[in-house]
């Protein structure tokens, strides 16, 4: 059964879905990676996106950052179809992916080299971001001197520098210990609600996907399609313990775990 999320309100949406599958084909092999998705994501929300693993999350992802071509259907951000990589998007990858040479501050603003920025408004947008993730006092640290979870903070940054529309994380803290990665989700949750960014995450944490979300997505397996969206039921400033303890939380996850076929699911 394929999904179709409906939006709200029209003219809200920033990116839409419509009818994407990817059939990837090389001369030997042909793999269906990604079945039918519909989906349409409105201006300041946060959605999760989970599914078994090779389902295509990541394939979806790369098709809206206009990495990888449709087969069927299209995306368009702000009705604009998404043709080739874009300016308006972040990208943030489960490695941080830094350059060893340079430090924290400079490969954040490696973002702003790439893009053409004016040099002065990125060293500003780059000070705000250090500040905002907690990053201050590293800004001159080589990568070799952070943590993992530093790291994925300035991978955060970089990919928050040019003040993107939308921001895709696919599996952003999954190398992280749990209590960093919790750590992290709070930092987001700020970051998101400072910022207004929409973001489509991809994760394998359940908690992480309903703590964060303003809805979650499950995908079925590979060709994957929506199985099923779970709005959650939570306010929109969302403290950590408080939203763990939440029976709306439970009750989200639980269903989660089920669709995931996890032993911890109810059926
Ligand atoms: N460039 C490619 N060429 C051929 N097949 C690919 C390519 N990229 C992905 N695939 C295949 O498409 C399917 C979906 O991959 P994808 O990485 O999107 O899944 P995923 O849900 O993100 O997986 P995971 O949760 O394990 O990261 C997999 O079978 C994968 O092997």
């Amino acid at each position: 059964m394929t999904v179709t999320t409906a939006p709200r309100v029209a003219t809200d949406v920033i990116v839409s879905i419509d009818g994407v599958s990817v059939t990837f084909r090389s001369k030997r092999t042909s793999t269906n990676a990604l079945g039918e998705v519909n989906l349409a994501v409105r201006q300041g929300e946060f959605v999760s996106i989970v599914g078994p693993s090779g389902c295509g999350k990541s394939t979806l992802l790369k098709v809206v950052a206009g990495l990888v071509r449709p087969t069927t259907g299209a995306v368009r951000l702000r009705g604009e179809t998404v043709a080739g990589p874009r300016r308006d998007i972040g990208y943030v990858f489960q490695r941080a992916a830094l350059l060893d040479w340079r430090t924290a501050e400079g490969n954040i603003l490696l973002q702003g080299e790439m893009r053409g920025m004016d040099p002065g408004q990125a060293r500003r947008r780059c000070a705000e971001l250090i500040e905002m993730t907690g990053l201050s006092g590293f800004e001159g640290a080589m990568p070799h001197e952070l943590s993992g979870g530093m790291q994925q903070r300035v991978s955060l940054c970089r990919a928050l520098l040019h003040e993107p529309d939308v921001l895709l994380m696919d599996e952003p803290f999954g190398a992280l210990d749990a209590l960093t990665r919790e750590r992290m989700n709070v930092e987001l949750h700020r970051v998101c609600r400072e910022t207004g960014v929409t973001v489509l995450l991809v994760t394998h944490s359940v908690a992480e996907a309903v703590y964060l979300g303003h809805r979650v997505l499950a995908m079925g397996p590979r060709p994957g399609t929506v199985i099923e969206e779970l709005p959650v039921d939570l306010p929109a400033e969302r403290d950590y313990a408080a939203s763990l303890a939440a029976p709306a939380f439970q009750k989200t996850s639980q269903r989660v775990r089920e669709l995931l076929g996890s032993p911890l699911g109810g059926d």
